[in-house]
């Protein structure tokens, strides 16, 4: 396995400390561990939103601190636990990522196809915010797959959704990965659901990872 991200002596203020994790390319990569164990500042440092306070991370045998923050964030995006609501419509919401991308707009039956990999039945001019939690949630997902990245930071991706529909959409998402090769590392508070869908889980407790040398 190809390591994707390397966390060499990792700390950040007095909430992480992290000595050896791995994060192995086009795997699918679960982290649990209990309310403020960390898991969030994770995907955050993963994204470039911040940075270790010492150590280093790697992206690709690269120091990630000398990427480009705009242009890692296109390849590597995180969808938050509450992910916020572009414009006015659910188109307005699905072309909201692709703004800043040199990409041509999808058209109509591309739109709707996401629309139905994450199990959204509403038209594409309805009103964004009558949306419920959980199908914005799921909208802010449709926006993340329609920017193609190669790595998705998903930070409880199914915390407002049902237990049939989540189990839907970890199915959508996990063969989505395997089929183009993406890696995901989503934050899930269900063991089920780290044990069903992912192939490595890393157990965070008080901002540290609890798995043998953390190097799976
Ligand atoms: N910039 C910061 N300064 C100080 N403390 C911080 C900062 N960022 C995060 N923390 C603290 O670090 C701890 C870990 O937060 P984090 O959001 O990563 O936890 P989590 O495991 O994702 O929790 P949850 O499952 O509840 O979402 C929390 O106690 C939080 O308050």
């Amino acid at each position: 396995m190809k390591p994707l991200f390397e966390f060499l002596d990792v700390k950040y203020l007095d909430v992480l400390d992290l000595p050896d994790l791995r994060i192995d390319e086009g795997r699918i990569t679960a982290l649990v561990g209990a309310s403020g164990s960390g898991k969030t500042t994770v995907l955050r440092m993963l994204n470039k939103m911040i940075s270790p306070t010492s150590g280093r991370i790697l992206f690709q045998g690269r120091d990630l601190a000398q990427e480009d923050s705009v242009t890692h964030r296109r390849n590597v995006v995180m969808l938050s636990q509450t992910p916020a609501l572009f414009g006015l419509t659910v188109r307005d919401n699905l072309l909201a990522g692709l703004r800043f991308q040199d990409r041509e707009e999808p058209d109509e039956q591309s739109l709707t196809q996401i629309l139905e990999q994450v199990r959204l039945a509403k038209p594409l001019q309805e009103a964004a915010d009558k949306l419920s939690g959980g199908e914005r949630q799921r909208l802010a997902l449709g926006r993340v797959l329609l920017m193609k990245p190669r790595v998705y930071l998903l930070d409880e991706p199914s915390s407002a959704l049902d237990e049939e529909t989540a189990q839907l959409i970890f199915e959508m998402l996990t063969s989505h990965a395997r089929a183009d090769g993406s890696t995901i590392v989503m934050v899930t508070h269900s063991k089920a659901a780290a044990r069903n869908h992912a192939d490595v889980i890393i157990e965070m407790s008080g901002g540290t990872c609890l798995n043998k040398g953390c190097s799976l």
